[in-house]
């Protein structure tokens, strides 16, 4: 079974590799959808895999690192892609987290980036 948290931040960004001309070149913001998702079987007793409210605190110190900044200066997200910005999460997350089974970045309500390690 799998469960899931959902946090919105706002961050700019923008990418530097991309061709000349390119519009992802601009500095430019998102408001960021990310999806932390735990996979396990529900304890007998407490019904849940484990508290959402643990899956928050798991990843709060990650989220302060984005929210409201500029991708591009945080160390290890030079080049801000959903793609870079799934595995950063994943690799910082999955310590804290043993069981962090998916990262799903929406950087818009249409793009996005799924990763499952
Ligand atoms: N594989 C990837 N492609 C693109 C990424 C990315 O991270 N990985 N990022 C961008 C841009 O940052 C852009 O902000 C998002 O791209 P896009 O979906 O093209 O944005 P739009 O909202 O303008 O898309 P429309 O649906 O065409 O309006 C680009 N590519
Ligand atoms: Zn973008």
């Amino acid at each position: 079974m799998n469960i899931f948290k959902s946090f919105t931040l706002e961050a700019a960004h923008r990418l530097p590799n991309v061709p000349e001309g390119h519009k992802c070149a601009r500095l430019h913001g998102h408001s960021f959808r990310i999806e932390i998702h735990v996979e396990g079987e529900p304890g007998e007793h407490t019904g849940w895999i484990m508290d959402f409210s643990d899956i928050k605190a798991a990843f709060q110190p990650l989220y302060d690192q984005l929210d409201h900044h500029y991708l591009n200066e945080v160390p290890g997200l030079e080049n801000p892609t959903s793609e870079r910005l799934a595995l950063w999460i994943w690799d910082r997350l999955k310590p804290a987290l043993p069981l962090l089974s998916e990262v799903v970045v929406h950087e818009t309500c249409t793009s996005g980036c799924r990763y499952r390690g």
